[in-house]
């Protein structure tokens, strides 16, 4: 049976009188790609926070590789890598010594990090940028560099907040080929406003607005859903018909 990587349950969180999730709750297993989709204001910045350990829930417990995420974060963030919305960058430093830091706050061995960093530039296609200074660098490559410190580590999830937004559409497709090719070896949960981006990229999508799961399932499962509609936009407008929370 596949291993389950990330298990979600009765997830909630609010600021203050405002419910931003409401009883998320899912399985992630080994290899899958699953997309978060939503309108504005929906929750996947918040769910994906609380899935990378970095924003307490109000409700509910998550489980990285079964690891208690609240009561063992050390452990099951060990297991995590995240890219947020904006990549934590230090346009300041050259990718490779960006990527060294990377890897001595993820705890990798003194004696493994020149290894993990070649290994990471590798698969994110930096191998000739390493020596650049990142503020430098094109958006495109930045958000490598994102991505990369979100992979150093070789972990078994891979958290992407809007991984290819703001790039052109040749920097798109490189992204995207990476994405699915991280969904080879880890599991990986991206958020996406980008219809194609979804239905070219993963294997599972969840559809959420006003902070509820709305749909979760394949294609195939949204097809059968929703025989009337046409295509993953249509049954997108359809769910989320009233206005998004600003
Ligand atoms: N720190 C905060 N304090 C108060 N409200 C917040 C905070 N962060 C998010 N919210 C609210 O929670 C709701 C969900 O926001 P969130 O950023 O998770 O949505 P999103 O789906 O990622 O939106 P977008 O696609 O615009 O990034 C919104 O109504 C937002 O205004």
């Amino acid at each position: 049976m596949t291993k389950i990587t990330v298990s979600a349950k009765n997830l909630s969180r609010r600021y203050g009188a405002r419910s931003a999730v409401q009883n998320i709750g899912f399985e992630l297993r080994q290899g899958e790609v699953l997309g978060l989709l939503g309108p504005n204001g929906a929750g996947k910045t918040t769910t994906l926070q609380m899935l990378a350990g970095c924003l307490a829930p109000s409700t509910g417990s998550v489980e990285i590789c079964g690891i208690n995420l609240l009561e063992n974060p050390r452990e099951a963030k060990a297991l995590l890598g995240y890219l947020p919305e904006t990549p934590p960058l230090y346009r300041e430093l050259a990718v490779d010594e960006y990527l060294r830091l990377a890897s001595r706050l993820h705890r990798i061995p003194k004696n493994e990090i020149a290894d993990a960093v070649d290994k990471a530039r590798q698969r994110c296609g930096l191998t000739e940028v390493g020596k650049r200074l990142i503020g430098n660098l094109s958006k495109g490559y930045q958000q490598r560099v994102g991505i990369a410190q979100a992979i150093v580590h070789n972990p078994r999830v891979v958290i992407l907040d809007e991984p290819t937004v703001g790039l052109d559409p040749i920097q798109i497709r490189e992204i995207r080929s990476l994405i699915r090719e991280l969904g080879g070896e880890h599991s990986v949960i991206l958020s996406t406003h980008i219809l194609p981006e979804v239905e070219s990229v993963c294997d599972r999508i969840q559809i959420m607005h006003q902070g509820k799961l709305v749909f979760s399932g394949d294609m195939a499962a949204l097809k059968q859903t929703y025989p009337d509609q046409a295509n993953l936009e249509e049954v997108f407008i359809q769910l989320t018909k009233k206005e998004g929370s600003a």
